[in-house]
């Protein structure tokens, strides 16, 4: 009895989560212009189904839909399941899918933090463990992880804790996967125009010279992440003048940052009421 070895699909294929807006909608575009076939996540059925169609029209890929809320188990394990599948590989899995909180760490609803915590640590984690998994044995693959500039800043309430998770675990991936084929990278964004601070109630950046030069575009950030992850770099911080805060944020002593961070205006308002 011969075994046959099932034909390799033409065309990698790439699991983006959050695809439907913002960065995630940006990754996918990307990549389907890079070749990929795509595997599409987000809550939204309705407009996963108006992102995919869009996608197989525009750039003539496969387009997978899976309709998942990552801060529901359930609904994790079925990706995680999809992103291990050993008949259809993933290559590239982009973990994207995000949100923030307009409201300090101990203030508000514990549900909103635990959901935060869900979608943008546990899920993180539960995927970039399957992926890594599926595709070590394969000896090729990559993992990008969407951190941030926030999470480099100790002060920015628990989403800044999150992507410092998220930026530490992707490190951490990466040192451990040196030498099997298979890559991680974090991207660390500055302020993007996407539905994120809208969608939290917090304000955007307008059109102001001042306000085009902090608020990057969508594309200008998916290009350079993509890039430095094919490339097989552990971080990625788009745009020149964010590097330059970035490497600002990682050399100068942790105290400093967080003592200057709590003397604006803004660590004011985060104070406890009684300590104002
Ligand atoms: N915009 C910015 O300035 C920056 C953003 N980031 C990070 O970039 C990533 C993408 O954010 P951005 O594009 O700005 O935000 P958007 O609000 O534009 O897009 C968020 C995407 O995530 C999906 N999503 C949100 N919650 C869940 C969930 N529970 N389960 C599955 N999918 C979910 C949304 O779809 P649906 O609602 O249908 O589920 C949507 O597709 C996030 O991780 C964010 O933290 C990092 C640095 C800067
Ligand atoms: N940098 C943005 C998100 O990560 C923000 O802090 O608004």
């Amino acid at each position: 009895m011969t075994s046959a070895t099932p034909p390799r699909p033409a065309r990698p294929t790439a699991l983006v989560t959050g695809a439907t807006a913002g960065l995630g909608a940006g990754f996918a575009r990307s990549l389907a212009r890079r070749g990929h076939d795509l595997v599409i996540v987000a809550r939204d059925a309705e407009r996963l189904d108006s992102t995919a169609a869009a996608l197989r029209a525009e750039h003539g890929v496969g387009v997978e839909v899976l309709a998942a809320d990552l801060s529901v188990r359930a609904d994790l394990d079925r990706v995680a399941q999809r992103v291990g599948s050993v008949e259809a590989p993933v290559d590239v899995l982009v973990n994207n899918a995000g949100f923030g909180l307009k409201q300090r760490f101990f203030d508000g609803d514990p549900a909103d933090h635990e959901r935060m915590f869900d979608v943008l640590c546990r899920a993180v984690m539960v995927l970039s463990r399957a992926a890594a998994g599926a595709m070590v044995p394969r000896g090729r693959g990559r993992v990008l992880n969407v951190g941030s500039v926030a999470g480099l800043v100790p002060g920015g309430g628990h989403y800044s804790a999150a992507k410092a998770y998220v930026i530490v675990l992707t490190e951490t991936l990466a040192g451990e996967l040196r030498g099997t084929g298979v890559t991680a990278t974090v991207v660390e964004p500055g302020y993007v125009r996407t539905e994120f601070h809208a969608r939290s109630g917090m304000r955007s950046g307008g059109s102001s010279s001042l306000s085009n030069r902090i608020w990057l575009d969508i594309d200008e950030v998916v290009d350079a992440a993509l890039d430095d992850t094919f490339a097989g770099r552990v971080v990625s911080v788009p745009t020149r003048r964010w590097k330059a805060v970035s490497t600002l944020l990682d050399v100068a002593p942790r105290r400093l940052v967080s003592t200057v961070w709590n003397a604006m205006p803004s660590g004011a308002r985060r104070r406890h009421p009684t300590q104002r």
